[in-house]
């Protein structure tokens, strides 16, 4: 079954065509990479996902609702979170705050009856968040200030934001850009392992890390879809290595 289904969609920039025709289904519980060389549509795509970009036409529907129109932090609460390029962090605050924030975004309307509700709930979400923490290697750092984090543990953080939240997408944008191999083969391993059951959408250039995590792949080049499969499918497809070797990439 189809969490995310995009059914023709186009988006141009003052004439130029950055989305032409795009068609892609995400199946619920699998990883699903969306790969492509440099200026593909693969970024302008995914923020027609998340509120950031409407597109000129089209529809990109979520869990059997559309999600065109619909505000960013609307779009969240809905279960679609984003690990970004670039982690957006509380940097002043400790590791366990920064989860916790969003957690308390996300499930704290659910108990403020009263006073004693938000005691209760404080404590929920403090569990959660360190559960969470728990899961992702980083409980020992919890109480140390973000700003004082490696880049690796960064990211890490954001991860753990985005999955407190229990969403049911989630999308990574190049997850692993500009990291060492050691970091990203960390990286790769931490994605198998935590939010197995979470469908995720991910975007990346480093195909080890494609092939390590997808269960599907969809090829874009020029603002289409080129070719979408399994990744044994997608490995020798000779449109894929055309695209690749036609265009410039990292
Ligand atoms: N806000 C914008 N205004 C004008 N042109 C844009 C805008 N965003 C993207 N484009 C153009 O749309 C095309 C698709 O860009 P996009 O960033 O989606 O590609 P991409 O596949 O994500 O590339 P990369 O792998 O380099 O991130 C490119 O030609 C880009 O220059």
């Amino acid at each position: 079954m189809s969490i995310l289904k995009v059914t023709d969609v186009n988006k141009s920039f003052a004439g130029l065509k950055a989305l032409d025709a795009v068609n892609l289904e995400v199946e619920a519980g699998k990883v699903h990479a969306i790969i492509g060389p440099n200026g593909a549509g693969k970024s302008t795509l995914l923020n027609c996902f998340v509120g950031r970009l409407m597109p000129d036409t089209g529809s990109v529907d979520f869990d059997g609702t559309s999600l065109l129109g619909i505000k960013p932090h609307q779009i969240n609460q809905a279960g679609v979170a984003r690990v970004f390029q670039t982690p957006e962090l509380f940097t002043e605050m400790s590791v366990l705050e920064n989860v916790m924030i969003p957690a308390f975004a996300k499930f704290d309307g659910a108990f403020r009856i009263n006073a004693w509700g938000s005691i209760r709930a404080r404590a929920e979400i403090r569990e959660r968040a360190e559960s969470v923490l728990a899961d992702i290697g980083l409980i020992d750092h919890k109480d140390e200030i973000v700003a004082s984090l490696s880049r690796g543990d960064k990211r890490r953080v954001e991860m753990a934001m985005c999955l407190v939240q229990e969403p049911k997408l989630l999308l990574l944008d190049e997850p692993t850009a500009g990291m060492s191999r050691a970091d990203t083969n960390n990286t790769v391993e931490l994605l198998q392992k935590v939010g197995t059951h979470i469908t995720k959408v991910v975007i990346e250039h480093d195909m080890h890390v494609v092939f390590s995590l997808a269960d599907r792949i969809s090829v874009m080049a020029q603002g289409t879809v080129i070719a979408e499969g399994r990744p044994e499918e997608i490995r020798g497809n000779p449109k894929v290595q055309e695209a690749y070797l036609g265009g410039s990439h990292h």
